[in-house]
C-alpha cells in the first residue's frame, strides 16, 4: 500500500477516561484504515467502539498516541483546525438521525451545503441528487415526522455525504430500525461506497450488518484483536 493510499492512520492510541474511576477504555491501538474501504468495528458492550469512533470523528481526543487524517496529525492541530478538518472531511449518521423536524428532506440536505457556502440553485441539485441516491425522489418535500424510520435514516446519509466527505462516520445508524430495514442501509451505503469511493466506517453490534462490510475491526477491552 503506498502512503497515498491511506486515509487514516492510528498509532500506540490509548484513551484513558477520567472522572471518578479510571477507565482505560483503548490500549495502545493501532489502526490504518485505506481511501475507499467499506468498514466495520464491532465488539462487546463497552468494548471502546464508540470512543475510537469518537476520536476518528474528531470529536474527542486521545489520552496518548497519534491520529493522521489525510497525512495531518489531528492530535497537534488547534480547535479551529479540529473544526475545519471536521467539516470538510467527515460526515456523520448516528443512532438518532437528527433531522430538524419542521423542515422537509430536501432542506434537511440543503441545509449543511448552504452553511458551507453553495448557492441556493447549487445546494438544491446536490441535495435532489442525493435523495434520489437513496432512493427518495419522491419524498423531497416530506418532513420528518411523514417519513418512516428507515426513510428518516435514509435522509441522514444523504446529509451526511452533501459536503462530499472524505470519510463517513456511522455509529450504530441502523440501531433503531428492524432487520430488512436495516440491510436496506447497508446495501444502500455499499452502493454510495462503490459510487463515491469514500471510506465508510461503521460501528454495529449486528455481525450479521458487519458481514456486509468488506472488513471488520474486532475490539475487545479497548483492544483490537482481529482486523
Ligand atoms: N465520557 C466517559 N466518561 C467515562 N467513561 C466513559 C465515557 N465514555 C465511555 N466510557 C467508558 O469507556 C468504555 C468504552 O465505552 P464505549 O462507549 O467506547 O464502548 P462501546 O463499545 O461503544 O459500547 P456500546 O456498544 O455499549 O455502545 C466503557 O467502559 C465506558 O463505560
Amino acid at each position: 500500500m503506498s502512503v497515498s493510499d491511506t486515509i487514516i492512520e492510528i498509532k500506540d492510541l490509548s484513551k484513558i477516561y477520567k472522572n471518578g474511576a479510571e477507565v482505560h477504555a483503548l490500549k495502545s491501538v493501532n489502526l490504518t484504515v485505506s481511501k475507499g474501504e467499506f468498514m466495520s468495528i464491532i465488539g462487546p458492550s463497552g468494548s471502546g467502539k464508540s470512543t475510537l469512533l469518537h476520536i476518528i470523528g474528531i470529536l474527542d481526543t486521545p489520552s496518548k498516541g497519534t491520529i493522521l487524517i489525510d497525512g495531518k496529525d489531528v492530535s497537534k492541530m488547534s480547535d479551529s483546525q479540529r473544526s475545519r478538518t471536521r467539516n470538510e472531511k467527515l460526515g456523520f449518521v448516528f443512532q438518532y438521525h437528527h433531522l430538524l423536524p419542521d423542515f422537509s428532506a430536501l432542506e434537511n440536505v440543503m441545509m449543511p451545503l448552504l452553511i458551507s457556502g453553495k448557492s441556493d440553485k447549487e445546494a438544491k441539485n446536490i441535495a435532489e441528487r442525493l435523495l434520489k441516491d437513496v432512493g427518495l425522489e419522491d419524498r423531497l418535500d416530506h418532513r420528518p415526522n411523514q417519513l418512516s424510520g428507515g426513510q428518516c435514516q435514509r435522509v441522514a446519509v444523504a446529509r451526511a455525504l452533501a459536503n462530499n466527505p472524505d470519510i463517513v462516520i456511522g455509529d450504530e445508524l441502523t440501531g433503531n430500525l428492524d432487520t430488512k430495514s436495516s440491510e436496506m442501509i447497508y446495501d444502500l451505503l455499499r452502493k454510495l461506497n462503490s459510487k463515491y469511493q469514500q471510506t465508510f466506517i461503521i460501528v454495529t453490534h449486528d455481525p450479521k450488518l458487519a458481514e456486509k462490510t468488506d472488513r471488520i475491526v474486532r475490539i475487545v477491552d479497548g483492544q483490537i484483536v482481529s482486523s
